[in-house]
């Protein structure tokens, strides 16, 4: 499904001064002096298109550092004036989009927790109505892509046409390397449901440490994403918030050198020939692939039946871990990922199960909408 979105492209309302696209500024604004000479460093750079910096600060628990406040606006104005740098900060309500449109930020952005509450994002929406501001709609913070899409499109509705969705991971429950899964799967699905919306990733909230930021940021080029949004400060080591994920403006040129830019087209005729060739390949086995399945289905259909006419349960657990044991192997062998021939395996098998419940239970009810099209 192809969203309606009305949206400029991203060069029509920001130029980038260098490749990849950069937003980068501290995690927060603390004093006039941390955040104007941050932003001074980082225009030295050369690479920095825009200048970030969260002035009303969300925070988990209360007592926390909240944020310097709408004193901030006025930083960043100075900022701006001395450096050249276009300004953009988080907003969460409508007065934060009021205050933020009359100091003349250039660009706000939705932050995940705001994200994940509709009630929030229809009011920062019909702040923005009249506006013409760029808008940044981070992912919510858990795995929910409907609730990032109904983000983008509510904002889309007040008229903002200057839009773009931000990639900053997704929480989770187990402890991982990485402060937020990035989940790579569900930005892929934003962008084939729209793939004019350019994507801009924050490897600083993905990593939630200085160590991981170059693995990430280089991953989001790979996927195609617009840009990159990296949270940068004078001295991390003294940083009021999120002080291990933030680097120095010099530090985040030399990792800004370090990455690889690809393009997305492929030019080169030559090249061209030889994917086309290998996609063909490709196609053939993707087909073969699918009449497989297709036969093999038709046999769980005929072993459904016999179930049913003599009494047998679907769930045959002996011979489901017999082979997912023997395939895992077996592809093991072959040089594929046990991981991926597990899920695959459970796929097939759980659409397997789907298939002799209807048989068994011909006649006893549809099953719910949620059986029917998904695999848990
Ligand atoms: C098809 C069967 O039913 C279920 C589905 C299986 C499959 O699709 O391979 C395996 C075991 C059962 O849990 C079977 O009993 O063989």
């Amino acid at each position: 499904m192809k969203l309606d979105l009305k949206i400029q492209p991203l060069s029509s309302w920001i130029t980038a001064k260098a490749q990849p696209l950069l937003i980068a500024g501290p995690c927060s604004a603390e004093t006039e002096d941390q955040l104007v000479a941050t932003a001074h460093l980082l225009a030295a750079t050369g690479k920095v298109t825009a200048l970030r910096a969260g002035i009303w600060k969300p925070r988990t628990r209360p007592g926390e550092f909240e944020g310097i406040g709408s004193i901030g606006l006025e930083w960043l104005k100075r900022a701006k004036a001395e450096t050249g740098l276009p300004t953009a900060v988080e907003v969460a309500t409508a007065k934060h989009v009021e205050e933020a449109l009359k100091a003349g930020v250039d660009i706000l952005w939705v932050g995940a927790r705001s994200t994940a509450n509709p009630f929030t994002v229809q009011e920062i929406a019909d702040a923005l109505k009249g506006s013409d501001v760029p808008v940044m709609v981070k992912n919510p913070v858990n795995p929910d892509i409907s609730l990032w899409i109904g983000a983008l499109e509510r904002i889309n509705n007040a008229g903002i046409t200057k839009l773009a969705a931000i990639h900053r991971g997704f929480s989770s429950y187990e402890k991982t390397a990485f402060r937020n899964e990035p989940m790579w799967d569900l930005a892929i699905n934003l962008k084939t449901h729209a793939p004019e919306l350019p994507i801009i990733c924050d490897p600083s909230h993905i990593s939630g440490n200085r160590e991981l930021i170059p693995y990430v940021s280089q991953k989001a080029l790979d996927m195609d994403m617009q840009g990159l949004m990296i949270e940068s400060h004078i001295d991390p080591s003294v940083a009021w918030t999120d002080a291990k994920q933030q680097v120095t403006p010099s530090a985040l040129s030399e990792l800004i050198d370090r990455l690889t830019l690809r393009q997305p087209e492929v030019v080169n005729t030559q090249v061209k020939d030889a994917l086309a060739e290998l996609r063909n390949k490709i196609d053939k086995i993707d087909d073969l692939v699918i009449q497989k399945l297709a036969e093999r289905m038709k046999i769980v259909e005929q072993i459904g039946n016999y179930k049913k006419d003599n009494g047998i349960t679907i769930l045959q657990v002996n011979r489901w871990d017999e082979i997912l044991q023997k395939r895992s192997n077996y592809g093991k062998a072959l040089n594929l990922h046990a991981d991926f021939t597990e899920k695959l395996l459970e796929l097939i098998h759980s659409e397997s199960i789907r298939k002799q419940t209807e048989i068994m239970n011909a006649g006893q009810g549809e099953a719910p909408v949620q059986e029917q099209l998904t695999h848990s």
